[in-house]
């Protein structure tokens, strides 16, 4: 009856049971260790094009809460870096702590960061999502932290809809939102083949983690965690701590676009 999740007795050091891959060669998130990252100076640009008309609506699905597009055309897009081709714009999320100190995936020297937020594009040389999560190099996933400073105004429009999802299931309408305005103005980033962070783990994520963080407020972090893991009518579970801990890195390379 109890699906994955990340208390003690659903988190992920019980994945594998259910998801072998779980101990798989390229999982996700990593320790970057940026003196360990290899700067590779034909790593291209990223070009990423948003159109705010793609924005869909916003649904807490139980584990984070996250802001769906329409991904029929090729209108908000990630091109250039390290993939190749063109890849469309999903979804994004977020992943927190239950307090500042903790809360990110990736880590960077073992520093964990209060939240990290996904922007997930897909690979348009397949014909759905679906079908790209099981190809190795069907999604690319831009990384960006969150880091405590002064109350990021980016994020308004995204907190202010959280009072309408509380409960798992819960969505609603989240129309001409422009996800560029989430980037930091730096777009230098680590590069590495990894998976999903959640299950099913599929080992098809190109991860494209950028260096400078966006800042956000413990105001605004508390909001974060005014959501719950838990459904309507169900005892009320704070949706935190949503995180998976770093994997070994199984000798893959972490690439770098800046020196
Ligand atoms: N957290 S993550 O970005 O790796 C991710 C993205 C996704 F589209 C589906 C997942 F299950 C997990
Ligand atoms: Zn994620």
């Amino acid at each position: 009856s109890h699906g994955w999740g990340y208390g003690p007795a659903n988190g992920p050091e019980t994945w594998g049971e259910e998801f072998p891959v779980a101990n798989g060669p390229r999982q996700s998130p990593i320790d970057i260790i940026p003196k360990d990252a290899q700067y590779t100076p034909s790593l291209k640009a990223l070009k990423l094009k948003y159109d705010p008309s793609n924005s869909r609506g916003i649904l807490n699905n139980g584990h984070s809460f996250q802001v769906d597009f329409e991904d029929d055309g090729d209108t908000s897009t990630l091109t250039g870096g390290p993939i190749s081709g063109t890849y469309r714009l999903k979804q994004f999320h977020f992943h927190w702590g239950a307090s500042d100190d903790r809360g990110s995936e990736h880590t960077v020297n073992g520093i964990k960061f209060p939240c990290e937020l996904h922007l997930v594009h897909w690979n348009t040389k397949y014909p759905s999502f679906g079908e790209a999560a099981s190809q190795p190099d069907g999604l690319a996933v831009v990384g960006v932290f969150l880091k405590i400073g002064a109350a990021n105004p980016r994020l308004q429009k995204v907190l202010d809809a959280l009072d309408a999802i509380k409960t798992k299931g819960k969505q609603t309408t989240f129309a001409n939102f422009d996800a560029k305005t989430l980037l930091p103005s730096c777009l230098g980033y680590w590069t590495y083949d990894g998976s999903l962070t959640t299950p099913p783990l599929l080992e098809s994520v190109t991860w494209i983690v950028l260096k400078e963080p966006i800042s956000v407020s413990p105001a605004q972090m508390a909001r974060f965690r005014g959501l719950l893991f838990s459904g309507d009518g169900e005892a009320p579970c704070c949706m935190m701590d949503n995180y998976r801990p770093p994997q070994p890195l199984k000798g893959r390379q972490v690439r770098a676009s800046f020196k």
